[in-house]
């Protein structure tokens, strides 16, 4: 029987989403402007795909405009460069997303450098990782910061507390281990070479499942008592931690579907309004 209270992603996600839809308004009051979301997918991955129309669709309900570039799977680091280059010196744009992953030929992080770091709104830029590290006003990745806006609602103080990161992407678990330890959590990280996952999950106040294997986490490996956050995106929305076994154990948990996901396109929002505001002198 399940213990664990569910941390309502869709709830709060839906409240923050309302609230950026008002602050857009305003700005397009104040200054003829709505604030305006370029998406970049590079191929047609069906979950990309996916993903990306959800954020066109978000964006259009909330008074943000999207312009959508969609470049064929054969498409070069350079030419990446040039489209991101073009849009990040377009003034109409506010906001830049590039769909992750883009393809193995590609260079990641070339890609995501040319981004202006005005316009870093998917908070994916060294510039971004910088001062989320140091806890700075900026932008933050979209799923760890939306990991951390659930952690606040449902008042988890990460201070002091013991919080082990599966995963080490650079969009995902890195910088969620980074918000954390700006948060003065103590922060592991376990990763595939990681000699005994369980031991190191053990030992969690707080679990951030961000590695894209399904149910990799189980239940018997939950503290009694953790906060389990399960950021993981597998096919047929199912997430890295065994749900039901893991819901046993833990004090709260995220559901797969309805927890990290819809913060990480509400984070995207907000912070897109953030940035057309900041550009347009408000
Ligand atoms: N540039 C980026 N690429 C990727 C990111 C990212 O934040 N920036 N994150 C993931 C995927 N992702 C957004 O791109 C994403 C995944 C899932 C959801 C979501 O809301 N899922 C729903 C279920 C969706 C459904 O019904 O099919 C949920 O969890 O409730 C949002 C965003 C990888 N790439």
């Amino acid at each position: 029987m399940s213990q664990a209270r569910l941390m309502d992603g869709s709830a709060l996600a839906r409240r923050i989403v309302e609230d950026t839809a008002k602050k857009a308004a305003d700005l397009k009051e104040r200054t003829g402007t709505a604030p305006c979301l370029a998406t970049v997918l590079v191929g047609a991955d069906p979950a990309s795909v996916t993903y990306v129309r959800m954020k066109q669709n978000r964006s259009r309900k909330a008074g943000i405009e999207s312009r959508h570039v969609e470049l064929p799977a054969t498409t070069t680091t350079a030419e990446l460069v040039a489209t991101l280059d073009a849009l990040s010196a377009d003034p109409t744009v506010h906001g830049i997303l590039l769909q992750h992953p883009m393809g193995e030929h590609i260079d990641e992080r070339a890609a995501f450098e040319a981004i202006a770091a005005e316009k870093d709104v998917d908070g994916v830029t060294f510039a971004s990782f910088a001062t989320m590290s140091f806890g700075l006003p900026g932008f933050v990745s979209c799923t760890p910061g939306g990991i951390i806006r659930l952690l606040d609602e449902y008042d988890v103080d990460p201070s002091g507390k013991r919080a082990v990161v599966v995963g080490r992407s650079a969009i995902l678990g890195k910088p969620a281990g980074m918000l954390l330890l700006a948060r003065d959590a103590t922060v592991t990280y376990c990763h595939s070479r990681t000699q005994d996952l369980s031991a190191a999950v053990r030992e969690a106040d707080i679990v951030v499942a961000a590695v894209g294997r399904p149910r990799l986490i189980r239940g018997e490996d939950i503290k009694p008592g953790a906060v389990v956050i399960d950021a993981g995106y597998n096919a047929g929305n199912v997430g890295d931690v065994d749900f039901e076994s893991a819901a046993e154990r833990a004090s709260l948990i995220t559901p797969v579907p309805g927890g990290v996901g819809p913060m990480t396109i509400a984070t995207l929002l907000e912070q897109t309004v953030t940035a057309a505001a900041r550009q347009l002198g408000v």
